[in-house]
C-alpha cells in the first residue's frame, strides 16, 4: 500500500509537530536505525506505535536511519521524524529507487548497490537498532544485527518494540532456543524488548554491551570481492573498509563499541 507523504499540516493533526524545548531529553544516541514493515499491518496500534516511536526519537534529538521509501510503517516513521525536525537517512539499494517500488523518500538518500550493503551501511551509520512490527525483511534485518552483536562485530543495543504482543511468540521461541542449548543465556540478553517506545529507549540507554570472551574483537569487513579487486562496500564511501565498530566515531556517537 502506498501512503501519501505527510504535509506539515498532516503532521500537526497527528500531533508530531516540533517538540518544545521543555519536552527535550538528552540521549546517548545520535542516530537510531529503525527496521519495520514495508506494510502497515492490520491493527491501528502498529501505525500508532510507528508515530509514537518517531515522537520519542524527536523528543530526544535522535536522527533516523532506515531502509528508505514511504511505504507502510517505514513511510510513517520516516515522515513523522522528518516533519518533527530531525534528520532522516534512507539507505536504499539502487534497484529499489523508483517511486513505484518505495514511494517518495524524505530526507537524505544514501544509494547502495544491494541489500547486503544496505544492512552494513545502516549499521555503520547508527548507534542503536529498533525493530517495529514487520515481515521477512524486518526479521532478517533484526536477526542479522543480533548475530553481529553475538559475534562481537558491534556492541550497539538492539531493541524490539513488542507492540500489542506482536513479537511475543518470537521471544518465546528464542527462550526455547536458550532452553534447548542453541542460544547462550548471555547472548539472550542482546535482545531488549518493551511494549512502548519510551520504555524501550530508556532500556536501550542503560544497555550494557554483550561481551563474549571467545569471539569479542572480531571485526566486520565491509568490503566485498569483485573479481580479484577489493571494493568498498557502499557506493557512497570511497575510503577503505570501515568496520561497524567504527560507526560510533563516524556518527559522532558516544556509544562505545
Ligand atoms: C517488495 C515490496 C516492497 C518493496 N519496497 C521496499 N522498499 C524499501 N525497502 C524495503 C521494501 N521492502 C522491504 N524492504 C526492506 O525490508 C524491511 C521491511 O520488509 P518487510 O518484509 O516488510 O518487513 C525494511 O526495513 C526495508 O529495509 C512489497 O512488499
Amino acid at each position: 500500500m502506498l501512503l501519501p507523504e505527510l504535509t506539515p499540516v498532516d503532521s500537526r493533526e497527528r500531533g508530531i509537530e516540533k517538540v518544545s524545548e521543555k519536552m527535550r531529553q538528552v540521549s546517548r544516541f545520535k542516530k537510531i536505525c529503525v527496521f519495520c514493515g514495508s506494510s502497515s499491518g492490520k491493527k491501528t496500534s502498529y501505525r500508532d506505535a510507528a508515530i509514537e516511536l518517531a515522537k520519542e526519537l524527536v523528543s530526544r534529538d535522535i536522527d533516523l536511519v532506515y531502509g528508505g521509501g514511504s511505504i507502510g510503517l517505514m513511510g510513517l516513521v520516516s515522515q513523522a521524524v522528518y516533519h518533527g525536525g530531525r534528520h532522516v537517512i534512507g539507505v536504499i539499494p539502487k534497484t529499489l529507487m523508483t517511486n513505484e517500488i518505495t514511494g517518495e523518500t524524505v530526507g537524505e538518500v544514501v544509494p547502495v548497490a544491494d541489500m547486503h550493503q544496505r544492512k552494513a551501511e545502516m549499521a555503520r551509520q547508527s548507534d542503536a537498532f529498533i525493530a517495529l512490527p514487520g515481515g521477512y525483511g524486518t526479521l532478517e534485518e533484526l536477526l542479522e544485527v543480533i548475530t553481529w552483536a553475538q559475534l562481537g562485530i558491534h556492541r550497539k543495543p538492539v531493541g524490539l518494540l513488542n507492540v500489542d504482543g506482536y513479537y511475543t511468540s518470537l521471544l518465546t521461541f528464542i527462550d526455547q532456543a536458550v532452553e534447548e542449548g542453541f542460544i547462550s543465556p548471555s547472548a539472550r540478553r542482546i535482545i531488549i524488548s518493551a511494549p512502548s517506545s519510551q520504555e524501550l529507549i530508556e532500556k536501550l540507554e542503560e544497555y550494557v554491551p554483550y561481551y563474549d570472551r571467545v569471539v569479542s574483537g572480531l571485526k566486520w569487513e565491509t568490503r566485498i570481492i569483485y573479481g580479484h579487486a577489493w571494493m568498498p562496500a557502499t557506493t557512497r564511501c570511497q575510503e577503505p573498509s570501515m568496520p561497524v565498530d567504527d560507526a560510533a566515531e563516524d556518527s559522532g556517537s558516544s556509544v562505545s563499541s
